[in-house]
């Protein structure tokens, strides 16, 4: 499958508000009412890369994998056709409300609902940010990457690669304690640089998220992202940190919906994926990255 990149993701919450203010005052975003009393959240010239839906309850929704074109799209469906993979295809309303012109919705094995899309809708108005955020790294490789859930770790695995095409970048046996049994973190590529778009580990998450992640375009950003989570007292989920595999300085916090959101700088791209070779590393990051703090 040709999925060039995150195109955007949904979040639910019965307090769409939370996520306004949030979207707004700690991540530095845009937002805009959508018909049915959520938001779109703007973070670039596109008219929305994070969709946020009222509902029940506080989770991640979907993740939108935008395919290339419509021949890209045709080639999709007859993939998850001749394997033999249920999906649907989205009616009209639903279309119109993320703003593009077909999509094939599928769940992986797992559970975690992937949203294959062509023919995004924009009117490329600037994005000029209510913090001062000069811009988001974004583009052709999409708006940043996102962490699911998969405790039947093989069978996603295979479903992810096999039939949606993605490829390893890298993985690491996670030891939460020395003798504890590793649990598995793969992490993805798709069609552009970005080191992953998309990651899995071993363990359920009731949000259905580990976290997503967002790139602005220097360290200073990422400071004055981390002042603004303080002055708002938005949980931090890990301490600030650089990751070994992709050499990105971050740090963690939560959003209104329960997952995690990563706010980071200065992740790895790989131009040309012929010379790049997958590895197994086996510390989380090079400093940094206190996930601890997210227990208190
Ligand atoms: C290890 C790593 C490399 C690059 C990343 O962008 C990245 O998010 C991670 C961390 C993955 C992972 C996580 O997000 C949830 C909490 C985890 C399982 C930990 O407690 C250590 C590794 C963490
Ligand atoms: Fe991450």
């Amino acid at each position: 499958m040709d999925i060039r990149a995150l195109g955007y993701f949904v979040a639910q919450t019965d307090a769409p508000q939370e996520w306004q203010h949030y979207a707004e005052q700690v991540l530095g975003m845009m937002t805009a009412p959508t018909d049915d009393g959520g938001f779109y959240i703007k973070m670039d010239e596109r008219p929305y890369r994070m969709l946020v839906i009222p509902g029940a309850d506080k989770r991640y929704f979907a993740s939108g994998w935008e395919l290339t074109g419509a021949k890209a799209y045709n080639n999709a469906k007859q993939t998850l056709l001749d394997k033999g993979i249920a999906f649907e295809e989205a009616n009209k309303a639903l279309c119109e409300q993320r703003r593009v012109q077909n999509i094939l919705i599928v769940n992986d094995p797992a559970g975690n609902r992937h949203e294959l899309y062509w023919g995004h809708v924009s009117d490329c108005q600037p994005f000029t940010s209510p913090q001062g955020v000069p811009a988001f790294i974004t583009g052709d490789m999409g708006l940043g990457h996102t962490v699911l859930p998969a405790p039947n770790f093989d069978e996603t695995f295979a479903f992810l690669t096999d039939v949606l095409g993605f490829e390893l970048s890298d993985l690491f046996n996670f030891k939460p304690a020395p003798e504890a049994d590793p649990i598995r973190i793969y992490f993805m590529h798709c069609g552009n640089a970005r080191h992953h778009s998309l990651a899995i580990c071993e363990f359920p998450v009731p949000s259905g998220c580990v976290h997503a992640m967002v790139e602005v375009e220097n360290m200073t950003e990422v400071g004055r992202a981390h002042d603004r989570q303080q002055q708002h007292q938005v949980q931090l989920s890990a301490t600030l940190g650089q990751h070994l595999n992709d050499k990105m300085t971050s740090f963690y916090m939560k959003t209104p919906s329960g997952f995690d959101l990563e706010y980071g700088f200065g992740g790895l791209q790989v131009e040309n994926w012929e010379e790049h070779c997958a590895f197994e590393f086996s510390r989380v990051s090079l400093w940094g990255h206190d996930f601890s703090v997210g227990e208190k």
